[in-house]
């Protein structure tokens, strides 16, 4: 057995965090090294992860005592705004150790690497500063990156996500007597991840995002103006080509529903449709926001920056 990697995690007592933390326990070169919470300091990690082995306590640990903690890996899974002092910190005192932040505080900076495996994997593999994109964003750019040539205009996203992607501090969009029988949109137009795969596929995109009673589960609908006419089968075929060596890729004819992304580690993509007049395209993706849209892609990146195989401990 090889001596593991000692990973802190900030943000533990969060949705994402959760997550992350069971996937480490499963992780057979990881290891929990520090769980930080405020609110849950003092308790047992086991006490809500029950498979971690690493009889870890939470921590309420500030940014210069956590850049102190040995540690090859810290994941910072706090809400947007509050990765700038955990980076600085590490920076001063440990700066090759591997950052990978889930928030949305770096996705636009160009000297971080943006971990999205399947279409950036070069630039992660070895890197010590990673950017974890956004839960909409992942299947959005997922379903558009193998027509981006072919885009006649901005393509149409209609994204719809359980309520854990509003995370644990009380919201509308998590407030689940309101979301009872209910479908909420948010952020008609400028949704941060509508200018984060807009950035990233390097063509405009416009997105709606909106929030179903489900506790997680993300789907999004992409319809796409052709450039030329293409028909189903060349359609389908564009992901075939792309994604069939992609391990947490799947294709289907059939549309994806909300609940096929529910638990799923990876993205479905299906439903593949042309217009009658073979100048429309549309797509549909399906994925757990807490999973291949957060943590299981936290670990995609974790093991290529660490030159371990990239589903190391996501293959069960
Ligand atoms: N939920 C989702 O589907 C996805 C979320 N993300 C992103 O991942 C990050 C975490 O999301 P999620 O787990 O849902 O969030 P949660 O709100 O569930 O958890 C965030 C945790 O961060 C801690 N925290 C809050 N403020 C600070 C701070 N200033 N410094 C340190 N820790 C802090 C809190 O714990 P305590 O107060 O106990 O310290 C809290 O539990 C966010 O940036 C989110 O945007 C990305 C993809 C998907
Ligand atoms: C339902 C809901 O509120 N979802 C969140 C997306 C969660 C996420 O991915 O946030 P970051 O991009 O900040 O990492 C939102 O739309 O802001």
């Amino acid at each position: 057995m090889s001596t593991p990697f000692l990973v802190g995690l900030v943000g533990a007592r969060g949705h994402t965090g959760r997550e992350l933390m069971r996937l480490i326990a499963e992780h057979p070169e990881l290891m929990l090294a520090y769980a930080v919470s405020r609110e849950f300091a003092g308790r047992s990690v086991s006490d809500i992860a029950p498979e971690d082995k690493d009889e870890c306590v939470f921590e309420a640990l500030e940014p210069e005592e956590a850049a102190r903690r040995r540690a090859d890996v810290v994941i910072l899974a706090a809400p947007d705004g509050a990765a700038a002092p955990y980076v600085e910190a590490i920076e001063a005192t440990a700066p090759q150790r591997i950052i990978v932040d889930l928030s949305a505080d770096y996705r636009f900076d160009d000297k971080w690497a943006y971990g999205l495996p399947e279409l950036n994997r070069a630039k992660i593999r070895g890197a010590t500063r990673i950017a974890n994109p956004g839960c909409y964003a992942t299947a959005m750019q997922l379903a558009l990156a193998p027509l981006v040539s072919h885009f006649g205009g901005a393509p149409s996203v209609f994204g719809v996500s359980g309520y854990s992607g509003a995370g644990t501090k009380p919201s509308p969009r998590n407030d689940i007597e309101r979301l009872k029988d209910n479908l909420m949109p948010y952020a008609m137009t400028g949704h941060k991840h509508e200018r984060e795969a807009a950035r990233h596929l390097g063509k405009a995109v416009n997105f709606t995002p909106h929030v179903h009673p489900a506790f997680s589960g993300l789907i999004v609908t992409a319809h796409i103006p052709l450039t030329e006419k293409m028909s189903k089968s060349d359609l389908a075929k564009l992901y075939e080509e792309k994604y069939s060596k992609e391990p947490l890729i799947a294709l289907r004819n059939e549309p994806p529903e909300l609940k096929d992304g529910s638990g799923r580690k990876g993205v479905l993509i299906g439903g593949f449709a042309v217009s009658e007049n073979e100048r429309h395209a549309v797509v549909i993706a399906a994925e757990d926001n807490l999973l291949k849209g957060a943590a299981v892609q936290a670990v995609q990146n974790i093991n290529l920056a660490l030159g371990l195989k990239e589903m190391t401990g996501l293959v069960n």
